[in-house]
């Protein structure tokens, strides 16, 4: 990455900083590989936040089907985790994960699950038996308390796993059926669904798959406690990647968990922050990190600035440990702060090898959580911050009062927030299909056509408020 311009002496963040196109061999978005360089496995640069909003094993499958990972966070028990682990890798890696519920469910139970948006339907199940399927469309229209069972009207049709040899194979018998979505059957039994979008999704993404072609997954471990049973539990789990995340990664203890985790030997990508300077990326890799996540602050949960002054912009602080990461051979994750495509294709120019997103992904279909609905009708999930007083609750619930009590004095986090779900995009494929279209065409701009590429073109430089402003849609006349 070069500055257009000289390289101010001030920090910036993502909003502080465009992208200057440049001469392009690159002539299709489609001949863009936006595979992560991290050793991760991953085929696009986005990796979900450990947070107990954000990621859990239907968010992880979602994304991993789509080349991306999951991060599950450390605060699950270690026997959900390997739950959650082991379902993440019995999931269809073609075809998506069916939301199954029994005839005798309400409609108020479906809505939890799935907004009344076309493209989406439950599959109805009694036990292994295919009852029908009640497309999302039809739960806005329903009474609350109707038995899905009686909601499934005729025989909806399904597609034979088998018959179905390529993505517009399917997408034309959808089309010919004059449906949206359809569950997949093999041998009778179901084994996923697919809908016009997921059959053009196929085409276009190649789902992060382990050795054994099954979805990969990470999962995060903290530093206290015993770190190194924890990591060895959760690889012989069957992860492929571990994150070990406190808020302040530069410090003494993350470095003895780091030297635990290293005497085990794991042959996997070992990610740890989060950092913010060249000196704490050096720290963590001398201490067998491969990847630091970087940082502190800039989280739509966190208000570590504002109770600590401590941080950094995000921009700034993704170029310095970037270049720190390159000379040491390792690979940044540019973790917060991301709100639009553009956050994503500015935390790449800087050197990120991948992008960890949190509270955008809260509000999705996938995300943990009931979908709720507010008085205006409008739906949304909550959100909560890892360090915030419900997080801490949660964690340390079992401890003595006192020590709960002592914890929740520390607090540097948002507890109680509403993301609501984008009409136009409810799903986390929605917003992935959103982010690669928008950093697919960021990098032709830049004529690159790799990750590594658009490291070394990418041409940054620095704009004004009103800068800022001016690259915003206007959705009203003014
Ligand atoms: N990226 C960011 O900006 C931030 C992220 N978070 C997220 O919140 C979650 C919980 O993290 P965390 O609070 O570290 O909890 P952890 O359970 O990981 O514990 C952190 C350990 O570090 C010690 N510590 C020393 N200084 C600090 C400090 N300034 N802040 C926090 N701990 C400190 C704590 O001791 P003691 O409690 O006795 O002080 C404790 O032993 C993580 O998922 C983390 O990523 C939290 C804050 C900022
Ligand atoms: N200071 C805090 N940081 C937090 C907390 N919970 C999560 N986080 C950090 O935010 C990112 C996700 O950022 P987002 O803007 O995409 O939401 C996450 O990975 C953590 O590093 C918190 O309670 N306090
Ligand atoms: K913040």
């Amino acid at each position: 990455m070069e500055f257009h311009g000289s390289m101010p002496s001030h920090d910036l963040t993502y909003s502080d900083v465009f992208l200057i196109p440049s001469r392009s061999g690159i002539r299709s978005r489609l001949d863009v590989s936006l595979a992560t360089p991290d050793g991760t496995g991953a085929t696009i640069p986005i990796v979900s936040a450990n947070m107990n909003s954000v990621t859990g094993p239907g968010l992880a499958a979602s994304l991993a089907r789509r080349g991306g990972l999951g991060v599950l966070p450390q605060d699950m028990p270690l026997q959900e985790l390997g739950e959650a682990i082991a379902w993440v890798k019995a999931q269809p890696t073609q075809f998506d994960t069916a939301h199954v519920l029994p005839s005798e469910a309400t409609v108020e139970a479906a809505r939890q699950r799935l907004p009344a948006l076309e493209g989406h339907g439950i599959v109805v199940m009694d036990g292994e038996t295919l009852v029908g399927v009640v497309p999302a469309t039809r739960l806005g229209t329903a009474l609350a308390d109707a038995r899905l069972g009686d909601l499934v009207h005729g025989r909806h049709p399904a597609l034979e796993a088998d018959d179905i040899d390529s993505p517009k194979a399917a997408f034309d018998a959808m089309v010919a059926a004059d449906i949206e979505f359809a569950p997949v059957l093999r041998h009778g039994r179901v084994v996923g669904t697919i809908s016009r979008k997921s059959a053009v999704r196929q085409a276009i993404y190649t789902p992060a798959v382990d050795a054994s072609g099954r979805l990969r997954v990470a999962a995060a471990v903290g530093i206290n406690g015993d770190v190194a049973a924890k990591a060895k539990a959760l690889v012989a789990a069957g992860i492929d990647v571990l994150v070990v995340d406190t808020a302040h990664g530069h410090q003494e203890g993350m470095i003895a968990a780091l030297a635990a985790i290293r005497s085990l030997k794991l042959d996997i990508p070992i990610v740890a922050g989060n950092v913010v300077t060249a000196e704490g990326v050096r720290d963590l890799a001398e201490a067998g990190a491969t990847i630091a996540k970087v940082g502190v602050g800039p989280g739509a949960m966190c208000t570590t600035r504002m109770m600590t002054a401590v941080g950094r912009p995000q921009f700034s602080a993704v170029l310095e440990t970037a270049q720190a990461a390159a000379e040491l051979g390792v690979h940044v994750w540019a973790d917060g702060g991301v709100r639009y495509p553009r956050d994503v294709a500015l935390a790449l120019a800087a050197g990120a090898a991948s992008v960890m997103i949190g509270s955008w992904f809260a509000g999705t279909i996938e995300a943990p959580g009931a979908l709720q609905t507010d008085a205006s009708g409008r739906v949304y999930k909550l959100s909560w911050g890892m360090a915030s007083t419900k997080a801490v609750h949660e964690r340390f619930g079992r401890l003595d009062p006192y020590e709960l009590a002592r914890r929740e004095l520390f607090a540097e986090g948002i507890s109680g927030s509403s993301i609501y779900l984008d009409p136009l995009r409810p799903s986390v494929e929605d917003l992935l299909d959103m982010i690669t279209s928008g950093v697919r065409s960021s990098f032709t701009y830049a004529g690159a056509s790799t990750v590594e590429e658009f490291h070394q073109r990418a041409r940054v430089g620095i704009q004004s408020a009103a800068g800022y402003e001016e690259g915003k849609a206007l959705p009203v006349s003014w």
